[in-house]
Formats: structure tokens, sequence, C-alpha cells
């Protein structure tokens, strides 16, 4: 499959907000290259020491790569992208030179040109993230290793979404649940409701590519060799009725989501839904609001926001 790449180069501050703006236009993918990496990474927590002779890697400034299908028709969008990028300053973040190319590539290119900036992840004392090629030992006996491979599935654990919606699991997790995990993208929601605690975890997207990945990655992860991973377009047909349902998608697909998720989820169990920027927020809560759902709680990393919600557990629809 080709790919069409929009590659912008602008200053390290904006490269989350592009990063997002292009999620948002309909990527499938974003790389980032950022000068700000070297810097950090030098000084990461991990102790690898970077050569920065050896590193290919631009020297100021950032890059944002956003990877379109070539089905996408980017004349539509890119008006829109480029006019929420130029907006950008009036928020208080630096562009840089704000410069936009285009290039057609083919999948390999980008399904592995982002390898060489991805590090292990720590998202609690409980759970880092670790690239499959990577060797990286457990600094203590609580905190467990999440192998991930995402190739080229959404899902390495380092976008806010992701983050959000794996604090709200750690949250609502006890042990023994079941968990429909709803776009699982690379799985690792699904691989971290194994880690933590959770019995049977079944994982969907609509993307054959992200179900390839989510079950290899699955089989990367030997306690959640038993995580069943589907094609499905959302919960449609899914009778398994579930203690918690987690679905890190845009606002616009979760209010597809919403009825399912009330019929599917038990009394008492928990709702999660990530991947809602600020101006979605309150057309989703109040969605959830009127079919039952009681809100829980709201989690924000950056500009995303995730919402745990609980059925209430005298179901009175
Ligand atoms: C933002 S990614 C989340 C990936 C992963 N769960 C995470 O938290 O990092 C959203 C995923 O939802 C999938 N998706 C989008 N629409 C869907 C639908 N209608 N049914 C199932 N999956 C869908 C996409 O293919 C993508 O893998």
């Amino acid at each position: 499959m080709k790919w069409t790449e929009v590659k912008v180069t602008t200053a390290s501050e904006a490269v989350e907000a592009i990063a997002n703006i292009m999620m948002e236009a309909g990527a499938s993918g974003v790389a980032i290259e950022d000068a700000l990496d070297v810097t950090n990474f030098v000084s990461d927590k991990f102790g690898e020491i970077l050569d920065d002779e050896d590193f290919d890697h631009i020297k100021e400034g950032a890059i944002v790569m956003a990877y379109f299908p070539e089905t996408t028709f980017l004349p539509e969008i890119l008006p829109t992208i480029k006019q929420k990028v130029n907006q950008l300053p009036e928020f208080g973040l630096a562009i840089g030179a704000n410069l936009v190319e285009i290039h057609e590539v083919a999948e390999t290119d980008w399904a592995t040109a982002w390898k060489k900036y991805y590090h292990p992840v720590s998202i609690s004392r409980y759970l880092t993230i670790v690239p499959n090629w990577v060797d990286y030992q457990a600094k203590n006996e609580d905190e467990k290793i999440l192998k991930l491979d995402p190739g080229m599935a959404f899902g390495t654990g380092t976008h806010p979404t992701t983050m959000v919606s794996l604090h709200a699991l750690e949250i609502v997790l006890r042990g023994g649940e079941t968990v429909l995990d709803v776009g699982t993208g690379s799985g690792v929601l699904s691989i971290a409701s194994k880690h933590l605690g959770a019995k049977e975890v079944y994982a969907y997207d609509l993307d054959d590519v992200a179900v390839t990945a989510a079950q290899e990655n699955v089989d990367l992860n030997p306690i959640a060799g038993d995580v069943q991973v589907s094609a499905n377009d959302l919960l449609t047909g899914v009778e398994i009725q579930a203690d918690v349902i987690v679905a890190n998608i845009l606002a616009e697909i979760i209010l597809r989501l919403i009825p399912d998720a009330w019929r599917l989820v038990k009394p008492g169990g928990k709702l999660i839904v990530s991947g809602i920027i600020e101006d979605k927020k309150a057309e989703v809560l109040e969605a959830l609001v009127a079919i039952g759902f009681e809100i829980t709680e709201i989690l924000q990393q950056a500009d995303w926001f995730g919402i745990i919600l609980t059925k209430p557990a005298s179901d009175q629809k």
C-alpha cells in the first residue's frame, strides 16, 4: 500500500499540537523527529548513551510527518491543516519554519522509520512499555514489562490518549474482570489489562493492519496469550457482557459506540473513553449521561481527556 506523507518542519514546542491536528484530520500515523529528543535522550533515565555523530537526526527544530492512506483526498483537508497550524502562535506556540511538504511513500518506509526514536516508556510504577528490540530489566518487583512492536498500528504508549487510557485501566481494574478493548490498535490496552489482572480480554479493531499487529503483540507477551483479537466495527454484533469497556478513539466514533457500550457493560461496570479534545468533551459527556452512565473521573494529559464512567448497579433503563 502507498501512503501520502505530509511533512511539517516546525519548532519543537509545536510538535504535539501538530501531531494532534494531523490525527484529527485522519492521519493513520504520525512520526516526529525533534532536535530536543537528542538532548533529552543523552540524559535518558534508562542510561543509554547516544553518539550524536552516528545519529541521523535534525540538529534544530522539529519535523512532524503524518501518514494518510493514498485514498485520502488531501486537497480537501490540507487547507484546514494549514489553517490550524498557522493559528498555533495565537496559543503561544512557535511554529518555526512552518514548511509543509507532501511526498508519496511506500508502507515499509514509514513503518520502520520511527523505530530509532522509540524507547521504553514508563507509564507508572506498575507498567513500562518496552520496544521488542530493546533489552530492558524491571527496576522493581511491581514493574510489569509490556513488550510492544506497534508496527503500523497506533499505540506505542507515548501518545497522551494511550497514557490516559492506561492510567484509567490502572484505576478501575482490581483483578478477574472481563474487558472489551475497542479500537485496540497495537493491542497495548488489552495487554496492559492482562498485566493489571483482567481475566478475559477481547480486542477489536476495524483495521486489518491493527488486528495483525495486536495479535503479534499479544504473542510477544505470555501473560496476554489468551487475549482474543478480532476484526470488528466497534461492538457491533458483540454479545459479551463486560466489567470494563475501554475505547481510545476519536470523539465522533465514541458517540457511535455509546449504545452498544451501555448494552454490554454489566451493572456496576465501567466504561473508559479516551481520545477526546476539549471542544468535543461536553457533547460526549452529554451523550454518555443521557443514556445512563455516571461520570466517575475525568483524566487529562496535554490537550486530551479520558473519562471513566460507571453503569449504575440498579439499571432502570
Ligand atoms: C487512537 S487508536 C487507539 C489504539 C490503542 N487502543 C491505544 O490506546 O493506543 C484508535 C484505533 O481505533 C481503530 N478504529 C477506528 N474506528 C474503528 C471502528 N469503527 N471499529 C473498530 N476500531 C476502530 C483504529 O483502527 C485505531 O487502531
